[in-house]
Formats: C-alpha cells, sequence, structure tokens
C-alpha cells in the first residue's frame, strides 16, 4: 500500500467532524485514519460536562478501529472546523503510537510526518517487555495483520527436549475446499494448551486443538462446526 489518498482521508475526518458533540469548547474536530486492510476508520471529539473526560476524535479512531476488526493505523487526517490539519494532541500521540507504530503518517499543512517524527523517544510495550520479559499483549505481527479474523490456528502437543509442550500454527485456510494454504506463523511453545489457544484466539475464530492421539476438538469462538463437533475441554 504506496499510495494514500489524503483527499479522501481529510474528506472522511471533515464529514465525521459534523458529527462532534462540542457544546462546550465549541472546538469540533473529526479524525480519519486509513487501516492496513484499506478500511477507513472515523472519529470525533465528544466533551463532558466533566471537562477533563473530553474524548478526542483521535480517541474515536482508534476505539472504531478495535471495534471494526482491528489492524494497524497507516495514516491519519484530523481537521479542525475549517477543514484543516490539526495536528493530535500529546495523548492522541501516544494512542496513535499503539496502534499504528513509528511509520504512521499523519497530515499536516506542511508534507504529512511520520509518528517516529512526532512522538519520538517514545514509550511503548517494548519497554514493558524489557522490564518483565513478557509480552503483555498477544499481538499478530504487523505483516499478518491482514490475516487477522480469517485461517485456522492448529494447537498441538510437541516434544522439546525430551519434555511434552504444547504449541501452535497459524494456516491460510479455514477449511474451504479449494482454498489457499500454507502457514502464516508458528507460535512458540507453552507449557499450557490454554496459552496455545489464547495465542489462536487473538489471531482467528476458528481455534482448533489437535491432541497426542490426532483427535481434533474445538476451541474457537462459538458453537463447534459440523466437522470438529467435540469442544476441548482443559481436563
Ligand atoms: O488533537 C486534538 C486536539 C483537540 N481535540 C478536541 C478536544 C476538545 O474537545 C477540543 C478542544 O480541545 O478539541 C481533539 O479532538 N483532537
Amino acid at each position: 500500500m504506496t499510495e494514500i489518498d489524503w483527499e479522501r482521508l481529510r474528506a472522511a475526518a471533515t464529514e465525521v467532524m459534523r458529527h462532534a458533540y462540542v457544546p462546550y469548547s465549541k472546538f469540533p474536530v473529526g479524525a480519519a485514519a486509513l487501516v492496513d486492510d484499506g478500511r477507513i476508520v472515523v472519529g470525533c471529539n465528544v466533551e463532558n460536562a466533566g471537562y477533563g473526560v473530553t474524548l478526542c476524535a483521535e480517541c474515536g479512531v482508534v476505539s472504531s478501529l478495535h471495534a471494526t476488526g482491528g489492524g494497524r493505523l497507516v495514516a491519519m487526517s484530523c481537521v479542525d472546523a475549517t477543514g484543516e490539519p490539526l495536528m493530535p494532541c500529546g495523548r492522541c500521540r501516544q494512542l496513535l503510537w499503539e496502534n499504528g507504530g513509528p511509520d504512521c503518517l499523519v497530515e499536516t499543512k506542511g508534507r504529512p510526518l511520520r509518528m517516529a517524527e512526532l512522538l519520538p523517544h517514545a514509550f511503548d510495550v517494548a519497554d514493558i517487555e524489557a522490564v518483565t520479559g513478557e509480552h503483555p499483549v498477544p499481538v499478530v505481527p504487523d505483516r499478518l495483520a491482514a490475516w487477522r479474523g480469517r485461517g485456522t490456528v492448529f494447537a498441538h502437543p510437541d516434544m522439546s527436549a525430551g519434555q511434552q509442550v504444547w504449541t501452535a500454527y497459524w494456516e491460510r485456510s479455514a477449511g474451504d475446499e479449494g482454498a489457499e494454504t500454507g502457514v502464516l506463523e508458528e507460535g512458540p511453545s507453552w507449557d499450557d494448551p490454554a496459552e496455545a489457544i489464547t495465542w489462536g484466539l487473538a489471531r482467528t475464530p476458528r481455534v482448533v486443538v489437535v491432541d497426542a492421539s490426532g483427535t481434533i476438538f474445538w476451541a474457537g469462538e462459538g458453537e463447534p462446526p459440523m466437522e470438529i463437533p467435540v469442544r476441548w475441554s482443559a481436563s
């Protein structure tokens, strides 16, 4: 995705700006962002009698991003009442960083700027990971963001240095006839199958456990499908 249609983003931001709820500041803001799968997500500012509770337009964009399927923000346009680009406030830069990373572009009155320019030396999940050694949220790698919600995760036991562990892999196919196949991502090893299932559910609602005897169980969202009628239970 190389070409960003800034005109279209700014038009979407200007449109949503008109829905802002701003009885206190009378300063409407609209924001629209391109997601890495081509979606456009929008938000407007929403104020409150408790002034400090105000939600910025960019907050709405981030909520809409997750509410409509997640992914990564690629480019954002934020506008004021005149339709001119407005720079995101400090708090919103932190929100944009989390959801778009250093390469996410933000429209300005000059050239678009990268988030790395708008929030240099940013604090983020890597700082937490460096201390705790744990990735606090199961994150799908950027290169696979477009596959989120698709394919199948197979969780299965494996042997590692003579020990039984659990691992998983994410497969492109969702079991449909003639669908493209191939492994998208291999998971790490865990002691507990529940962790393999959690890893899977962060990627796709279609999670399957294949136990040591090769029996297949449903560990995905919703009711087990016809071809995998038995739900996995940990005991
Ligand atoms: O980047 C910004 C800056 C300000 N505002 C809103 C918050 C408040 O409602 C109004 C005035 O600060 O503008 C945003 O939505 N985004």
